[in-house]
């Protein structure tokens, strides 16, 4: 017998009338064994759980189907998308998909197995989570680009087809009142980390609506496996506010709400409504901005980050491995860190990331400079910002007020050369930079013109950073920086690219200058210092700590970010210097039986050891039935 001839309707009447009938609250256990006849002649099914149990009970499970006043009755709501589907149509998203499998399968960006191997590897975290991890933990550098960057992006693209079972949380614009009961519907007492997106701007995808959970779940798993943050104690959140997307809009298989985005202030509380539910339901744990669009990120960065413990990974996690690039490519040179503020620096992309990384590098210049206004304002002048428009200049019309204080001069530009909105090249070509960025989400913006142009760099090893995601979205490739630039710049990329082999048996590295080698960490650290909030000092130690990581030799031979290989590794790293700077500053907490006078005492060995002791390994435990 198929499921949906199992499946038999209690009408919300009938449910009345059982309710007042047996004085039960729910539709659930209702008189054992014993059937009713409903009106329309049908019996309804008894079940004996709710919650996520009936979700991963293939007898009972009807997914996206139930209705929302069994979503209610059964505690479902926010445990799946909001949009409720037919039976018809559920089969229609299936058999679309089936179709389309031969071909997903083959278009990965630079694996076509990429696809094929998700969905072996989601089944088996559906199945068995322990295993999971530890396939995940032990071949990290090979399954990484897997559920993570950049194959995480095509999974959000083709996440219609993919559902199967939900995982996290959906709050929609329609839960709006029912969030402070909704999050009682998950099904874990603690949750140490969520990863919340809005959907908005998945890597360089743009907007994917309720799709974007996709990208929670990856980033969840790096936390897992990178920082041991047990997996019973993660929570992914799509808050589904509506999308932009036309075609998202149009798509009859679209499990998202089918509106336009809320926005001002209606969008505005909706996301307190979802803080302040987590935060009551779970006074500690951390909340990890993802993917919201720019105009956005800041904002509610802005709004939350002195009073909840979170922080934005695309502003903060990349500011600081941004950072740490920097810092690697002055080391490159064979120069002293202190030689930082004398670089030339064109940031290609003005977005969340990019503004992101800008304050940071001009921040830490700033400081080595001697911490003054006077050297705040000479470090401005190191940096030409180049966005859709151009040259970002004091001229540009609208402009947007997280980019004017890198908008240049009138008086420098007509020095070099420039004009507002002066084209990159031209820009690359006047200021021949130390290092080209890219934060634009625009796949070959460093053409060959660019790159040609950046031969005139004035510096002995240029660095290029072409970091927006997903591979497609990268701004070159290796082969394109290290043929045309020449074989001794640096190269980073966002998404992995394989090294470049150069002839003569060198190889020119490929670094991957990805925020995964710091949010794990500043995860983590934060969670073990019992920090009530992610300071400065704590994101700029976690930056610090990565620049270090790579030994003089490894730097001289281009390698300036760990392989993926290290990433449990450089985590640990990561949050012993977060907790180290917390106990700084005056705001480590505690963790568990562990107290902040205790913490204090711990010198840095200790601090590492405390760190891997309260990392998840992913090994079996010896499993007990207790009835309570
Ligand atoms: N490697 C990493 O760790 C990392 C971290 C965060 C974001 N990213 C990537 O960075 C990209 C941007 O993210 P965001 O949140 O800042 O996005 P965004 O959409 O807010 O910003 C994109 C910026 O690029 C500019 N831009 C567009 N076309 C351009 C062009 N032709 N020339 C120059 N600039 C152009 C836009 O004007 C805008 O300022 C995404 O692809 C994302 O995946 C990478
Ligand atoms: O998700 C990534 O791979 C990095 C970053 O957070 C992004 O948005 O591109
Ligand atoms: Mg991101």
């Amino acid at each position: 017998m198929g499921n949906f001839s199992r499946q038999m309707r209690i009408s919300s009447a009938l449910l009345k009338r059982l309710q007042s009938r047996q004085g039960t609250l729910a539709a659930v256990n209702v008189g054992g064994s014993r059937s009713f006849t409903t009106t329309e002649g049908h019996r309804p099914t008894i079940v004996h759980k709710r919650s996520l149990d009936i979700l991963h009970d293939p007898w009972f499970n009807k997914g996206t189907a139930f209705s929302m006043t069994e979503r209610d009755r059964l505690d479902l709501r926010g445990l799946l998308p909001p949009n409720v589907m037919t039976s018809e149509q559920q089969i229609e998203r299936f058999m679309a998909d089936l179709k389309r499998l031969q071909l997903s399968a083959r278009d990965g960006p630079s694996d076509p197995y990429s696809l094929a191997k998700w969905r072996i590897l989601n089944r088996l975290h559906d199945r068995n989570e322990t295993m999971y991890y530890k396939v995940l933990i032990d071949n990290i550098e090979e399954y990484a680009p897997i559920v993570y960057t950049p194959t995480v992006g095509l999974v959000c693209q083709k996440y219609s087809g993919l559902f199967r079972r939900p995982r996290g949380m959906y709050f929609s614009a329609q839960d709006r009142g029912e969030m402070m009961s909704m999050v009682y519907n998950w099904p874990a007492d603690q949750v140490d980390m969520i990863v919340v997106t809005d959907g908005s701007r998945i890597l360089g995808l743009g907007d994917l609506g309720v799709q974007g959970i996709g990208i929670t779940i990856g980033k969840l798993d790096l936390y897992v496996a990178a920082a041991g943050i047990n997996p019973q104690r993660v929570l992914p959140v799509m808050i589904d506010v509506g999308t932009n997307n036309e075609k998202l809009l149009e798509d009859p298989l679209y499990l998202g709400l089918q509106q336009h985005r809320l926005d001002g202030e209606e969008y505005i509380a909706v996301i307190d409504e979802f803080m302040e539910a987590v935060f009551t339901r779970w006074p500690h744990v951390i909340v990890q901005f993802e993917d919201f669009q720019s105009k956005w990120a800041f904002k509610l960065l802005q709004r939350y980050r002195n009073n909840y413990r979170m922080f934005n990974d695309d502003v903060q996690g990349t500011a600081g491995v941004a950072l740490a690039g920097l810092l690697g490519a002055v080391r490159a040179q064979g120069r002293p860190m202190i030689d930082f503020p004398k670089m030339k620096i064109v940031v290609a992309g003005a977005g969340s990331a990019g503004i992101g990384v800008l304050n940071a590098a001009r921040k830490t210049m700033a400081r080595m400079l001697g911490d003054t206004e006077i050297a705040f304002e000479s470090a401005r002048s190191q940096f030409w910002v180049v966005d859709a428009n151009g040259l970002i200049t004091e001229a540009r019309e609208n402009i947007d007020p997280d980019a004017r204080p890198f908008a240049r001069k009138a008086k420098e530009i007509e020095r070099q050369g420039l004009t507002e909105g002066a084209t990159l090249v031209d820009v690359v070509r006047q200021v021949k930079p130390d290092v080209l960025l890219g934060l634009s989400a625009v796949g070959g913006l460093f053409s060959k013109e660019v790159l040609e142009a950046l031969k005139g760099s004035t510096s002995t090893r240029p660095a290029i950073f072409a970091m927006s995601n997903p591979t497609k979205n990268a701004e070159c490739t290796p082969e394109e920086a290290f043929s045309i630039v020449g074989d001794n710049i640096i190269f980073g990329s966002g998404s992995p690219f394989s090294n470049v082999d150069l002839g003569n048996g060198h190889v020119g590295h490929c670094n991957q200058a990805n925020n995964m080698f710091l949010f794990p960490g500043i995860g983590l650290g934060t969670l073990l210092s019992g920090s009530k909030i992610v300071s400065d000092g704590m994101l700029q130690a976690a930056a610090e700590c990565l620049a270090a990581y790579m030994t003089e030799e490894e730097v001289l031979h281009g390698v300036i970010y760990p392989s993926i290989s290290r990433i449990r590794d450089i985590t640990k790293e990561v949050a012993a210097a977060v907790i180290t700077e917390a106990i700084e500053e005056d705001l480590a907490e505690g963790y568990r039986e562990i107290d902040a006078r205790e913490l204090h005492k711990l010198n840095q060995d200790e601090i590492r050891t405390y760190v891997l002791n309260n990392m998840w390994c992913p090994e079996y435990p010896t499993v007990v039935y207790r009835k309570d």
